[in-house]
């Protein structure tokens, strides 16, 4: 970097693509209002974002990620903030999940061409996402629905995956309400997806916010942006994951919600699925139990519905992937 330094400010690491810059943004302006402190951010441009590659082929969990745990551990920046589905389950020693801030819609979205939602598409129409979690998901609704549509993978940026739809190549594209509304595009959605047609991917819609586990003050500060629910449903998802042993870009969707009778918490639901592209087979099963109230019980709730799904044949779908 060659601008000086600014006197106490603290590093932030970032990845160049809008979603973070915009996600990192929002974070820095929230630890300099909580640290008095200005907040810089440090660009950092990871594998995930030069390769021409397709995700799954280049082994998907983390490719975005690794780029900045290393800046961080090698003392370049003081934290960094990472889409929390992004993130591999298996945390680094020598670095800290700070917080994580609460989360927002988790759901899936469609853009599609004149305003079409998911059901009305018409047949044979062609549907981008990279995600075999997608692809297994739809394909599975359209296939028990009558519906007749053609997954096609594709990858790139929100804005790269909107232009297909714009250019007439494809009808619709796949996305995270979360990262449409992260870059104010938001309106660009013509359907959200019920969460019992597509099941989010395991953390979407949270931030994770990483730091060197021994910066005890910085861990401090930003504790102060976490929300302890919102951090106990996405440990239970990422729990779930992490027992199947599958990476982020495998076709596993993960959710945990709140049960309430009326304001009354009751209990906590963690639903899971997981199931082949072609969405010929999906296992997908859920489970009820007492909000968790510690990092272990979450984690509990996660391998107790992975086992279950692993009794009903999980494993054998997971080697599936998108091409
Ligand atoms: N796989 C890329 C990615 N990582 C995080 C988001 C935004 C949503 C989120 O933060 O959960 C997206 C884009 C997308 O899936 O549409």
């Amino acid at each position: 970097m060659s601008e000086p330094r600014q006197q106490g400010a603290l590093r932030l690491g970032t990845r160049r693509s809008k979603l973070a810059m915009a996600q990192s943004g929002q974070v820095a302006d929230a630890v300099s209002r909580l640290t008095g402190r200005p907040v810089e951010l440090v660009e950092i441009t990871t594998y995930g974002d030069v390769s021409r590659e397709h995700l799954a082929q280049i082994g998907g969990t983390g490719v975005f990620v690794t780029a900045l745990r290393d800046a961080l551990l090698r003392g370049e920046v003081d934290f960094a903030v990472h889409s929390l589905k992004d993130l591999p389950t298996a945390q680094p020693e020598e670095l800290a999940l700070a917080a994580i801030p609460e989360r927002e819609d988790p759901r899936d979205v469609i853009v599609a061409r004149d305003a079409l939602k998911f059901t009305d598409l018409p047949r044979g129409a062609r549907i981008g996402t990279g995600s075999p979690r997608r692809m297994a998901q739809l394909n599975a609704y359209a296939r028990s629905h009558g519906l007749d549509i053609e997954t096609v993978p594709i990858r790139g940026n929100i804005d790269t995956r909107i232009g297909y739809v714009r250019g007439g190549e494809l009808d619709a594209v796949v996305l995270a309400a979360a990262g449409l509304n992260r870059i104010g595009r938001i309106d660009d959605v013509t359907d959200f997806l019920s969460v019992d047609t597509v099941l989010p991917a395991p953390g979407q819609g949270a931030l994770a916010i990483e730091c060197a586990a021994d910066n005890a003050d910085l861990i401090v500060a930003l504790a102060e942006l976490d929300d302890p629910f919102s951090r106990v449903a996405v440990t239970a998802e990422r729990s779930l994951l992490a027992a199947l042993e599958a990476g982020c870009s495998a076709p596993v969707g993960a959710l945990a919600d709140l049960l309430a009778d009326g304001q009354i918490v009751k209990e906590m639901r963690l639903r899971g699925v997981v199931g082949t592209a072609d969405g010929s087979t999906l296992v997908q099963l859920s489970t009820t139990g007492p909000v968790p109230e510690t990092h272990d019980q979450a984690m509990a709730l996660g391998r107790e519905l992975a086992a279950e799904m692993l009794a009903q044949g999980a494993a054998g779908l997971m080697g599936e992937r998108a091409h």
